[in-house]
C-alpha cells in the first residue's frame, strides 16, 4: 500500500473508532430519483466513519418499515394528522408538499432527540434535499449545521439559477430564442434544451414545478455546504462556477461503489440494500438468468424512470421501435403504465424481449449483455449509464431531462438526443439505437462512454475529486464536534 493510501486508511480508521462519530441526518425528497442518491450518499458517509440516519417521508409507502439497511439506520416519518387525505406523491399531485413540510418541521426535532437518547450522539448535521429549502430553517432551529443536496446536474442548476436571478424569464414564448447561461457560456441552448418547465405551456404543473425548483436557490447561500450528485471532470467549468458561488462540493456519482470498481464495506448491490418504492414481478435471479442467456452487447434496455407517465401514443411508438429493431430488449413499464402497452406486443416479442414492472437498473446497466439504454434521461439514469459506459438514446419527457439529453449528445458525446423532445417517433428511436450500436458514429460514442466510465470511477476512487470532497466534509464535521465538546 502506498504511504499516502496508508495515511488515509489510518485517518479513516481513527474516525471509525471515534466512540461518538458525528451523526448526520439525511432528508431526501420522497421520490425514488431523490431517495436513491441520498441513500448512497449516506453509505459513503458511513464508509468514512460517520453515523447516518436516512429520514424518509412515509406517505409514499406503507410497506416499508423502520429499521436498518446494513449499517444505515432508516427512519420513516408519517403524517398522523392527515390520514384522510389522498396520498398524492405517486400520482404527481402537489398536495403532499405541504404535508411533507409540515410533518418534517414537526417531527424531525423529536426524532433527533429520540436518536440522541438511543445512540448517545446528537445530530451533527442535516443534509436536506435542495427542493426542500425550508429544511434549512429546521436545522437552524435545531442549532445544527446543514447542507443542501442537489439531485440534478450542475448544468441544470445553473440554468434554474439564471431563472431565479431573473436572467431567463418564463414561460419562454419565442421558441427560436437561443440561450447562453453563466457558468456554461460555451454551450448554446435552444429553447427545447432547457428544463421543460421554463417553456412547456401545455404542462399544467409547470408553474408550480418551476416555483419549487427556483426556491432551491432562495436560501442556498446560507447552507453550510452544497452537495451535488455529479463529478468535477464531467462538468468542470460549471462545477468551478458553482464553487465560486456557494460552499459547493461535487460528491457523485452517488451509486453503490460495487458498480464503480470499488467495494465499500457499507454497501452492496442495489437489490440487496436498496429502498425501492416499486415492486418487481420478477426476482433478481430470474432477471440475471435472462440477461446471462443473451449474447454479449445485444440487449437494448428501455426505461423511463419512476415518475414519467408516457402518453398512449408514446408507448405505442416505443413498442413499434422495439418490434422493428428485432433485437433482444428489456423494457421497464411500471405496473400503473402496463395497460398502455399495445395488445399482443408482449406475446409477439416474448422470444427476444422481456417487459418488467421494475428491475435493479444498475444490475442491468452493469451486465455484459446490455448494449444501450433508451432513457428519459432522468439524472440518476443518465449518470448511472455514464458511470457504466453504456451509450444512450434519449427520449426526454420533462423537467431536467431535455437538458440532460442535450448534454448526452452534444457535450459528453455518449448518445443520441431526440429531435422532437417528449414525443419520439418509432423511427427516431429505432435509428437512434442503430446509430449508437453500428458504424463510425457508434465507435466515437463507445470511446467517449469508456472515457466517462473511467473518469467516474476515478472521481470516487480513494483520493479522487468526489472522494476528497466527502473527506473534507467529514473532517469539518469531526472538527466542529470536537470544538462543540471543548465549549461544553
Ligand atoms: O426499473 C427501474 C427503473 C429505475 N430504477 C432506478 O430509479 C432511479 C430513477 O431515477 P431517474 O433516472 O433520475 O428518474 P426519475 O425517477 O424520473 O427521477 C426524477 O428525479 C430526478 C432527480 O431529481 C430527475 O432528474 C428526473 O427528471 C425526475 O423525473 C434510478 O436510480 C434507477 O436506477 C430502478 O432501479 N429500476
Amino acid at each position: 500500500m502506498k504511504v499516502e493510501q496508508q495515511k488515509k486508511q489510518q485517518q479513516s480508521n481513527t474516525k471509525m473508532n471515534t466512540p461518538n462519530p458525528p451523526h448526520v441526518l439525511i432528508l431526501p425528497f420522497p421520490f425514488q430519483g431523490h431517495i436513491n442518491p441520498a441513500l448512497q450518499f449516506s453509505r459513503l458517509l458511513i464508509s468514512k466513519g460517520l453515523r447516518v440516519t436516512l429520514i424518509v417521508y412515509a406517505e409514499i409507502t406503507t410497506e416499508l418499515t423502520q429499521g436498518q439497511l446494513g449499517s444505515l439506520a432508516v427512519h420513516f416519518l408519517s403524517t398522523h394528522d392527515d390520514e384522510e387525505e389522498e396520498p398524492a406523491v405517486q400520482a404527481g399531485g402537489f398536495g403532499f408538499l405541504d404535508r411533507f413540510a409540515k410533518t418534517v418541521k414537526k417531527e424531525l426535532p423529536r426524532v433527533a432527540c429520540e436518536i440522541e437518547r438511543e445512540t448517545g450522539s446528537g445530530a451533527a448535521c442535516l443534509v436536506y434535499d435542495s427542493v426542500a429549502p425550508w429544511a434549512l430553517e429546521v436545522a437552524r432551529e435545531m442549532n445544527i449545521p446543514c447542507a443542501s443536496f442537489f439531485t440534478q446536474p450542475c448544468a441544470v442548476d445553473a440554468i434554474l439559477y439564471s431563472y431565479y436571478e431573473g436572467r431567463i424569464r418564463a414561460p419562454i414564448t419565442d421558441k427560436e430564442e437561443k440561450f447562453r447561461v453563466d457558468g456554461m457560456a460555451e454551450v448554446s441552448l435552444a429553447v427545447h434544451d432547457l428544463p421543460s418547465y421554463l417553456h412547456d405551456e401545455d404542462d399544467e404543473y409547470a408553474p408550480e414545478c418551476l416555483a419549487l425548483l427556483a426556491a432551491q436557490f432562495s436560501n442556498v447561500a446560507g447552507a453550510d455546504w452544497v452537495f451535488c450528485n455529479t463529478f468535477t471532470a464531467l462538468e468542470e467549468k460549471i462545477v468551478h462556477w458553482m464553487c465560486n458561488k456557494f460552499r459547493f462540493k461535487a460528491v457523485g456519482p452517488t451509486i453503490p461503489s460495487i458498480y464503480l470498481g470499488k467495494q465499500l464495506s457499507s454497501d452492496d448491490t442495489c437489490h440487496e440494500y436498496g429502498l425501492s418504492l416499486f415492486k418487481a414481478q420478477h426476482s433478481p435471479t430470474y432477471l440475471k438468468q435472462w440477461l446471462d442467456s443473451q449474447q454479449p452487447k445485444s440487449v437494448v434496455y428501455v426505461s423511463f424512470g419512476s415518475v414519467a407517465s408516457l402518453s398512449d401514443k408514446q408507448t405505442e411508438e416505443v413498442a413499434a421501435a422495439l418490434e422493428k429493431l428485432d433485437r433482444p430488449f428489456l423494457w421497464v413499464v411500471r405496473k400503473s403504465e402496463q395497460d398502455k402497452i399495445p395488445p399482443g406486443f408482449v406475446e409477439d416479442t416474448s422470444d427476444r424481449g422481456l417487459v418488467v414492472t421494475w428491475c435493479c437498473q444498475l444490475e442491468v446497466l452493469a451486465h455484459a449483455s446490455t448494449v444501450c439504454f433508451v432513457t428519459h434521461c432522468g439524472w440518476n439514469s443518465t449518470i448511472e449509464a455514464l458511470s457504466m459506459g453504456v451509450p444512450m438514446v434519449a427520449v426526454p419527457q420533462f423537467a431536467d431531462q431535455p437538458t440532460n439529453a442535450k448534454f448526452v449528445e452534444d457535450v459528453w458525446g455518449v448518445g443520441r438526443d431526440g429531435e422532437e423532445k417528449a414525443m419520439a417517433r418509432s423511427e427516431e428511436i429505432e435509428w437512434g439505437v442503430v446509430e449508437v450500436m453500428e458504424g463510425e458514429r457508434a465507435k466515437g460514442i463507445r470511446k467517449n462512454a469508456e472515457k466517462w466510465k473511467t473518469l467516474a470511477r476515478a472521481a470516487v476512487a480513494d483520493g479522487g475529486s468526489s472522494d476528497r470532497n466527502i473527506e473534507d466534509f467529514v473532517d469539518e464535521l469531526v472538527n466542529l464536534q470536537l470544538l462543540k465538546r471543548l465549549e461544553l
